[in-house]
């Protein structure tokens, strides 16, 4: 089928991608020509990386990039499309106006997705004549890497559409669960109860940072621990996520306050060179840390 996604940052270009490789005709859009291009390029590193490591031949990458176009035009991007998928920047208004935008220019029978992390697809659904045919469907960064999407059903999300989602995501070798449209779905709301527990339980002195990590990656098998996710997504997303939530699901994710500290000063994890850990070149510096040392 035809598929069009519009933005092409990190989610976008992956998105396109993941679906080109799965025999999908693919319009990359995004506002400025440099954009397009920039989103090309990643797909084009990923292709070649996945040559370099035989996971793909040389004529499946050259196959995969022939059905990839880019525009920086919305009609020409999703006037024959089969499915529009955005990836622009986390605003509802702004998704609002792109779901608006292309609604005027697609034939009735397009099914319209979101790639939202956090927002209500509700919310933004509540725009469109036919909100039936919208759906969330959130994939994970980097979209060629994880095998996760939520498809995310919305209020008005008919049968139809919910379907049509789940046909796609099978199509492109990804595996689906599908969640009703609540703050925080399923992964985000969960991941973040356990990331914000972990933090508590340092502020009570419970154990180390580094313990923490230790015992859910070693007891329990998850392959980064709750606190160094935290370093890792960035501390001022992780309390942003955690005051959407706790505005929508209750006190329960009230954000500790150790949290709210380090945004404040600006320790915000891997990408600021300190959060919960010390980071140099992107790794984790190892240090000793008693529990009096992270109760500061
Ligand atoms: N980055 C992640 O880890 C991640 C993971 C899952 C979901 N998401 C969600 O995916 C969406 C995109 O995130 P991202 O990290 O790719 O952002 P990004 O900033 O890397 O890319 C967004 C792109 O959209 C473009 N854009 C802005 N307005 C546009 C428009 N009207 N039409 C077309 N393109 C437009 C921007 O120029 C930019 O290139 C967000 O909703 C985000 O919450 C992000």
């Amino acid at each position: 089928m035809q598929i069009a996604v519009l933005g092409a940052g990190s989610m976008g270009h992956g998105i396109a991608q993941v679906s080109a490789m799965a025999g999908h005709k693919i319009i990359l859009r995004d506002i400025e020509p440099e954009l397009v291009e920039k989103g090309l390029e990643g797909i084009q590193e990923n292709l070649q990386g996945g040559v370099d490591r035989d996971k793909l031949t040389e004529s499946e990458m050259v196959e995969t990039l022939e059905r990839i176009e880019v525009t920086t035009d919305l009609a020409d991007a999703v006037g024959d499309a089969d499915l529009v998928i955005e990836a622009v920047p986390e605003s509802v208004e702004l998704k609002q106006d792109v779901f608006s935008d292309v609604e005027e220019i697609i034939d009735s029978e397009t099914i319209i997705a979101s790639n939202t992390s956090s927002l209500s697809v509700t919310e933004i659904a509540s725009v469109l004549d036919h909100p039936e045919r919208a759906i969330g469907l959130h994939f994970f960064n980097p979209p060629h890497l994880m095998d996760l999407v939520e498809v995310v059903i919305a209020e008005q999300t008919d049968n139809r559409t919910e379907e049509f989602a789940v046909d796609y995501i099978r199509d492109i070798q990804k595996e689906e669960v599908i969640v009703r449209d609540s703050a925080g779905f399923a992964t985000s709301r969960l991941g973040l109860a356990v990331g914000l527990e972990a933090i508590r339980m340092v502020e009570e002195g419970v154990a180390s940072p580094a313990d923490i990590d230790k015992a859910m990656k070693l007891g329990y098998g998850y392959p980064m621990g709750p606190i160094e996710l935290g370093d890792h997504v960035g501390l001022d997303v992780r309390l942003h996520i955690a005051e959407h939530l706790r505005e929508e699901l209750g006190e329960r994710f009230k954000p500790p306050q150790s949290l709210r500290q380090k945004v404040r000063a600006g320790k915000l994890g891997k990408k600021t060179g300190e959060g919960f850990y010390v980071w140099k070149d992107g790794k984790r510096v190892e240090k000793r840390q008693t529990r009096e040392e992270n109760n500061d």
